[in-house]
């Protein structure tokens, strides 16, 4: 069965919104005290919440400089600080869900939502930890959610050593924890493979990008 299909079935027999976290999550220790978690198959009406997002969000084309020379950056963007309302009740739904599950953890609740928007497989994110704020100096938490066509996130750390693959498909979720951003690295690379577009949604607490 293709994701798309079981996703609409799924959907069809529950309401939309994010399904339990609980004993559903799969928690991996990394070195050095980062941590990933996996969900596979959190949103229900994940098909539905993807055709609303290409619609409705202002998504935006950045250029950024690179040495001598201004490029195009291979992705779509938008970004939802605290207190801008969300383009999406769904993603409201998430949010709350995600602090029910990890604020006591965290210490903090997630605030903010970057979207990021992959056209398709050309469309990528270079190797980076999230380490504009506060993710470069403490442990925190970057949940991102994966909606659209499957993608693949590799991981390494950047005191070298063997890349991680999780692939992400259509409603998953993945938390990146403890010193992910500032002792790995992350990228979504490009794809050469025909690849159907994505979008990603990343809630960060405050001082996080
Ligand atoms: O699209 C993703 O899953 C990752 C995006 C990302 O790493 C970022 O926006 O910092
Ligand atoms: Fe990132």
């Amino acid at each position: 069965m293709t994701g798309a299909l079981q996703g609409s079935l799924l959907d069809s027999w529950g309401e939309a919104g994010p399904r339990e976290l609980g004993h559903s999550v799969q928690r991996t220790q990394l070195t050095q005290g980062a941590w990933i978690d996996l969900r596979p198959n959190w949103i229900a009406g994940a098909d539905e919440l993807f055709e609303r997002l290409v619609d409705g969000v202002p998504w935006r084309e950045e250029r950024r400089r690179m040495y001598e020379r201004v490029v195009d950056v291979p992705r779509l963007l938008a970004f939802y600080d605290e207190k801008e309302p969300l383009p999406d009740p769904l993603l409201d739904k998430a949010k709350q869900a995600l602090n029910a599950h990890y604020e006591e953890e965290l210490g903090e609740p997630f605030r903010t939502a970057g979207l990021c928007f992959y056209r398709d497989g050309r469309d990528s994110v270079a190797w980076h930890g999230d380490t504009i704020g506060r993710g470069s100096t403490e442990d925190t938490m970057v949940a991102i959610v994966s909606i659209g066509a499957p993608r693949s996130l590799l991981l390494r750390p950047r005191t070298g050593g063997p890349t991680l693959r999780y692939d992400l498909g259509h409603g998953d979720l993945i938390v990146m924890g403890g010193s992910c951003q500032r002792t790995w690295e992350h990228c979504i690379p490009k794809s050469a493979k025909a690849t159907g577009p994505r979008i990603s949604i990343q809630y960060r607490p405050r001082g996080v990008r």
